[in-house]
């Protein structure tokens, strides 16, 4: 029994990588496309926002010498590479998915709209939402909660690489410990880096729910859905 009718997950770019140091593994992407085919299977209505990090990330290629605003479009087009190579793996294990950009690129994507993404998902395909929020100066975590308030979902599933948020960096600091509910204004008092501030504020300001989990342990997409306790719940 599925605990959210529809759901925004957010899957990280640097993920998809798997083993790899760069581009797309495409064992752990057809992980994730039959994690996300069971829970579409339950009754869940699911929309997608990808990160680009595994591929190209503005702020970085900014410290390279590129100009920002270049090198974050370029980071929104990794992400529509990702999403494109996430819905051909759902399709090919029998999902229907679209893709839609919030730039316009037909006929790669759909130019984005809420009721776009709605009608899609209503439809039982997967709503695949690229370019983060369309605008340079932004993150897919930001997209995520901006795309997730737009298209009425219940929570934001934050898939990543860790199993929740921790009282530090767990990939730094081995002794953090992992928090199993955390308000936003601890997340910002704390300085916990799980989530930039603009997409916890667009969460705060909105009073919508996060959860923060491993997507890459297969299983844990259903098990986050039917409400299991596996990783760290973000509330006001
Ligand atoms: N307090 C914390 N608790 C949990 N994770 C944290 C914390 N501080 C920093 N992190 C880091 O945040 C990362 C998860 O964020 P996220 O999934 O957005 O990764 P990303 O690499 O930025 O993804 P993307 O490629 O989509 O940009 C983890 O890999 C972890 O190392
Ligand atoms: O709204 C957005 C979202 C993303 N970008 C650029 O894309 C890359 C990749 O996204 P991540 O969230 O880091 O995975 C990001 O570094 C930005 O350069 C953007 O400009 N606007």
């Amino acid at each position: 029994m599925a605990k959210y009718k529809r759901v925004l997950l957010k899957l990280s770019g640097e993920s998809l990588m798997g083993e790899q140091q760069h581009g797309i593994d495409e064992k752990r992407l057809s992980e994730y496309a039959t994690q996300i085919k069971e829970v579409v299977e339950m009754g869940v209505q699911v929309g997608i926002v990808i990160g680009g990090g595994n591929i190209f990330r503005g702020l970085s290629g900014a410290s390279k010498g590129y100009d920002r605003v270049k090198g974050d479009q370029m980071g929104m087009l990794a992400t529509v590479i990702n999403s494109l190579g996430l819905s051909s793996a759902l399709v090919a294990i029998g999902q229907k998915a679209r893709v839609l950009t919030a730039i316009r690129m037909e006929p790669i994507g759909e130019f984005y709209s809420k009721w776009k993404a709605i009608e899609a998902m209503e439809n039982g395909e997967v709503a695949i939402i690229s370019c983060g929020t369309g605008n340079p100066f932004f993150t897919t975590d930001t997209g995520s909660a901006l795309r997730g308030i737009e298209i009425e979902a219940d929570v934001m599933l934050k898939g990543t690489r860790v199993d929740g948020v921790y009282t530090a960096d767990p990939e730094k600091d081995p002794t953090a410990t992992k928090y199993e509910k955390i308000s936003y204004d601890e997340v910002y008092n704390k300085g916990l880096k799980v989530m930039d501030l603009t997409a916890t504020t667009m969460c705060k300001e909105n009073d919508f729910p996060i959860v923060v989990f491993d997507m890459d342990t297969v299983g844990n997409l259903a098990k986050v859905i039917k409400g299991e306790n596996i990783g760290t719940y973000v509330h006001a």
